[in-house]
């Protein structure tokens, strides 16, 4: 294990509730202790974490660790894309589906002691639109309630439910048209989905075998439901077992054209984008990245 070289620390100071204040200390408990040399840097605004992961890797730095939610966590990843370079994940967002997706622990202090462990591991990274996606992307109602949240006041998980809730009833089914391995298929869906890891965060599995190193992205359809089926499909993606319910078909893809005339949005791990046009494509970069794990 190399013991000299640099560990880079990009902290978003505003990223989910947790105390912040500790983070230097454990971080020298657990780093210092070891002889490791290590930076900590904070992000100033909306996608500085990109401007200092560039200016990381022009130093060479081969350890980078986002210390924030998944925002944090795609902002930093985006600048390490095929980069000789590895990510290690402080979760302490809300919803932190990439740690959890990749077994990283959920307290802080045991998490910078697993970064201190350097083993790394590839894995990969969708693209919806151009834009990189570790965790989920897609269009329906995941997305529609991203939108919601983009537009909501206050933050966290609770927001998250209570937009999901007041939408929940109100939204209608939208119709998609699927272009894959050169067949086309019109479907009507509650949600589709795109994911390269198992959950969107929070333990909520919407692919529950899905495989961030196997080059593919699950695309999950969730057919129109009633309102008896909905609470079952709400316990399944709770429980690791909604790819066993009939209303959600899952389909293993490289590369896919979605046109959706009625949508106007699309996420990108959970976060709001607006789309023009009715149209994305999506498709996988095969062990884009390396993690710290
Ligand atoms: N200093 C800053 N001030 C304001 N926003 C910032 C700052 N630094 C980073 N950001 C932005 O904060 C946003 C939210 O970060 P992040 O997703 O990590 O936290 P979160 O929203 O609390 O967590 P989760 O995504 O798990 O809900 C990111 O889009 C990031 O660009």
């Amino acid at each position: 294990m190399p013991t000299k070289e640099k560990i880079l620390f990009v902290v978003n100071p505003v990223a989910g509730t947790k105390n912040k204040d500790d983070f230097s200390s454990w971080v020298e408990t657990h780093l210092g202790s070891k002889g490791l040399v290590y930076e900590i840097r904070y992000t100033e605004r909306r996608g500085h974490a990109v401007e200092l992961v560039n200016e990381a890797l022009e130093q060479k730095i081969r350890y980078i660790v986002a210390v924030g939610g998944d925002g944090t966590v795609n902002e930093v990843a985006r600048g390490m894309v095929n980069a000789d370079a590895a990510m290690g994940v402080i979760p302490m967002g809300s919803g932190n589906g990439l740690a959890r997706s990749l077994g990283i622990p959920l307290k802080i202090s045991d998490a910078i002691a697993r970064v201190s462990e350097l083993n790394e591991r590839t894995i990969d990274a969708g693209y919806i639109n151009g834009e990189m996606f570790l965790c989920t992307a897609g269009v329906g109602f995941d997305a529609h309630i991203g939108k919601c949240f983009e537009f909501a006041e206050g933050r966290g998980l609770s927001t998250y439910v209570r937009e999901g809730l007041k939408e929940f009833a109100k939204y209608k089914p939208l119709s998609y048209r699927i272009e894959s391995d050169g067949k086309s298929v019109e479907r009507e869906a509650f949600a589709l989905t795109f994911a390269n890891a198992p959950q969107y965060g929070n333990n909520a599995y919407i692919s529950p075998n899905a495989d961030m190193s196997d080059g593919l992205l699950d695309m999950c359809l969730v057919e129109p439901f009633t309102m008896v089926e909905a609470l079952v499909l709400v316990t399944e993606l709770f429980t690791k077992n909604i790819h066993r319910n009939e209303r959600v078909r899952i389909t293993r893809v490289k590369e896919v054209k979605v046109l959706s005339p009625e949508s106007d949005c699309f996420h990108v791990d959970g976060e709001y984008r607006p789309l023009e046009g009715g149209e994305i494509n999506v498709r996988v970069s095969e062990g884009a990245l390396k993690v710290l794990v």
